[in-house]
């Protein structure tokens, strides 16, 4: 199954500046806008790319972070394989706040199986001296919050950009993996007379 290509969609989440639009024209465009406006709604992007032998085309949806704008983005999460969550070093606020971007995401996307979804933090302009938020506070809310990988990054320095979405595909990656042993162990099940099949599900 290696050979087929696979379509993605990832959605990038977090207040208002904290830098998501400047995240996917960096990975897409390889451009870095210092005078950015702020998204109307959404926006997204096409890129391939090739993450452990598997050819995904990952479509990255970029939401407007202003709450003005909620009623525009919402719409949008449902069918997401993945979520990045966004905030930005230089902005405690926007720390704070990923756990109410995490509830609305798993609201309005629907999402079956909140544990076991795909989140991944990104915490943005790394370039900047003044932090608000250490890399170590920032580790330990993603291990207390569900066990996410996070990541810092700077759009503007392209540090890590191409890392953090590549991280994103290899969590959707995980879970289709871990849906796929679920499934076989269940076939195998059916079959079986003894009741010694997988129990992961
Ligand atoms: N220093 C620095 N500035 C950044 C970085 N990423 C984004 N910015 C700047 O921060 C501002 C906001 O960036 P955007 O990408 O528009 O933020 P956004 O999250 O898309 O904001 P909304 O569309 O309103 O939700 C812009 O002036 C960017 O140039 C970064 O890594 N470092
Ligand atoms: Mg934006």
């Amino acid at each position: 199954m290696s050979g087929k290509s696979l379509l993605l969609k990832v959605i990038l989440l977090g207040d208002g500046g904290v830098g998501k639009s400047s995240l996917m024209n960096r990975y897409v465009t390889n451009k870095f806008d210092s005078q950015a406006f702020h998204t109307i709604g959404v926006e997204f992007l096409n890129r391939d790319l090739e993450v452990d032998g598997r050819f995904v085309t990952l479509q990255i949806w970029d939401t407007a972070g202003q709450e003005r704008f909620k009623s525009l983005r919402t719409p949008f999460y449902r069918g997401a394989d993945c979520c990045l969550l966004t905030f930005s070093v230089d902005d405690r606020q926007s720390f704070e706040n990923l756990s109410n971007w995490q509830k609305e995401f798993v609201y309005y996307a629907d999402v079956k199986d909140p544990e076991h979804f795909p989140f991944v933090v990104l915490g943005n302009k790394i370039d900047k001296l003044e932090r608000q938020v250490s890399m170590e506070e920032a580790q330990t809310w993603c291990m207390e919050n569900g066990n996410y990988p996070y990541l810092e990054t700077s759009a503007k320095d392209d540090t890590n950009v191409a890392v953090a979405f590549e991280e994103a595909v290899r969590q959707v990656l995980a879970v289709e993996e871990q849906l796929e042993h679920c499934m076989l162990g269940h076939t195998i099940d059916l079959h079986s007379s003894s009741k010694s099949g997988s129990s992961c599900c």
